[in-house]
């Protein structure tokens, strides 16, 4: 049996960084960036007020109070986006409203609260430093600064910085397109009528859910039956549309193991064992023309869901040029005893929390691979190595925690 790490390096060398492209700022969301990004422009992008009120100069209201205003007659108006500027000599005021340049001659802004209002003249009841309430041009971005590094993922606030500086699209690397095809006779469409022995297709559902939360654009076939040939006419139908193809079901030893009937000896696709529970039998390899890579996953829900986990995630980081491809692996308290099968790396169902004592681990269901509402109530995976046996109450686990953004 080949080892996780093997068989993963081996799907990571199936695929490589999709070409990027300009991509609508806000459909980057999610994305890394392929380059660094340079500001064209200041920000703020000129000498602005910070409030409602009168800009003036510092040294003309020095000394103002309630008692003893000092008074100045208004000689302009500044508002926002009124594309007229204004200047300011000695001894005169501008009303001005929050966001409008500062008038030229201008050092500070005394707010509209600490003077009576006035239009023509304005009474001024405090003093203000110079500076004060005036957010300066290149404050927090000077032109030709590097605002965000490649490799950056883009999230709501690189969005609204780099939609401020004026950025409409930017190179980013497609969000794979992932084709899910469940495979089995026994299958039915959710919301269909189920037979004595037919069972809903939750998989098809779950790895499209799993593609999706990935970044990826999730394109969910559904159910083909064990008959190999409308398996491949299905999977050929579908390559135009398909950066990766993952299937579930009929790949171990069963009669009607339909996947590794209609691959077998088809493009590159290999099946192995991999040490690990759930998800020891695994296939990949390409399809078609374009040699599409697929990842065929083990049926069962709980085996298929940490396949995806621990093999399809790497892939499809990997396809968006997003680091690390792996989920890391962090430590955690074990709350209970858990035993495991030595030479085979298990993946078992936990809940992981953190608390005023660190972070700490509880096990959660039993580890039957069909045990799907058992792996619902899980927020973590708790990985237990191939040589360990068990891991005691107070032992220090490694939790793969699920669900984060990393
Ligand atoms: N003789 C052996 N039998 C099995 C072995 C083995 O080594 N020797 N391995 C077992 C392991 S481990 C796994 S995992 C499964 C994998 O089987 P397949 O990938 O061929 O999957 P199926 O046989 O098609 O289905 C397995 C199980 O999962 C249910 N299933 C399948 N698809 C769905 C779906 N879309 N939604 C919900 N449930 C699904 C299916 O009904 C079966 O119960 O093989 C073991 N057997
Ligand atoms: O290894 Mo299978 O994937 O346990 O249930």
């Amino acid at each position: 049996m080949r080892t996780v790490d093997e068989h993963l390096a081996k799907l990571l060398d199936l695929i490589g960084p999709l070409q990027p492209y300009d991509q609508p700022l806000l459909e980057s969301l999610g994305l890394p960036l392929v380059d660094d990004v340079v500001s064209p422009i200041d920000l703020p992008r000129f000498t602005n007020s910070a409030m409602d009120g009168y800009a003036v100069r510092a040294v003309d209201v020095q000394g103002a109070n309630r008692e003893f205003p000092v008074t100045l007659p208004v000689v302009g108006e500044q508002a926002a986006g009124s594309s007229t500027p204004t200047a300011l000599t000695s001894k005169t005021a501008v009303k001005i409203m929050t966001g409008a340049p500062l008038p030229s001659g201008a050092d500070t802004v005394v707010p509209i609260e600490l003077t009576d209002g006035g239009d023509a003249d304005v009474q001024i009841y405090q003093a203000r430093r110079a500076g004060e309430n005036v957010r300066p041009s290149g404050e927090d971005v000077a032109a030709g600064e590097i605002v965000a590094e490649a490799g950056t993922v883009l999230g709501a606030r690189e969005v609204g910085l780099l939609a401020s500086l004026g950025f409409a699209r930017l190179r980013a690397r497609p969000r794979p397109r992932v084709v899910v095809l469940s495979t089995g006779t026994e299958l039915r469409e959710p919301g269909s009528r189920l037979d004595y022995d037919s069972i809903y297709d939750g998989n098809s559902y779950m790895l499209a859910a799993c593609a999706r939360a990935a970044g990826a654009i999730a394109y969910r076939v559904g159910i083909t039956s064990d008959d190999p040939r409308e398996f491949a006419d299905v999977l050929n139908d579908q390559l135009v549309r398909a950066d990766l193809v993952v299937t579930s079901g009929g790949i171990s030893k069963g009669a009607y193991d339909v996947v590794k009937a209609a691959l077998t000896d088809v493009g590159t696709v290999e099946f192995a064992e991999v040490a690990m529970q759930p998800g020891k039998p695994q296939g990949f390899g390409t399809v078609g023309e374009e040699k599409t890579p697929i990842v065929t996953l083990p049926g069962n829900p709980v085996s298929s869901y940490v396949s995806f986990e621990v093999f399809v995630l790497p892939m499809l980081r990997r396809m968006m040029g997003k680091l690390p491809y792996r989920r890391p692996l962090v430590q955690a308290t074990m709350t209970e005893e858990i035993r495991s099968p030595s030479g085979r790396r298990q993946y078992l169902r936990g809940w992981f929390e953190v608390s005023s004592r660190g972070a700490r681990v509880t096990p959660v269901s039993g580890p039957g691979s069909h045990l799907v509402a058992g792996l619902s109530r899980a927020n973590c995976l708790v990985v237990v190595d191939e040589d360990e046996t068990a891991l005691h109450v107070g032992d220090t686990a490694k939790v793969l925690v699920l669900d984060r953004d990393f």
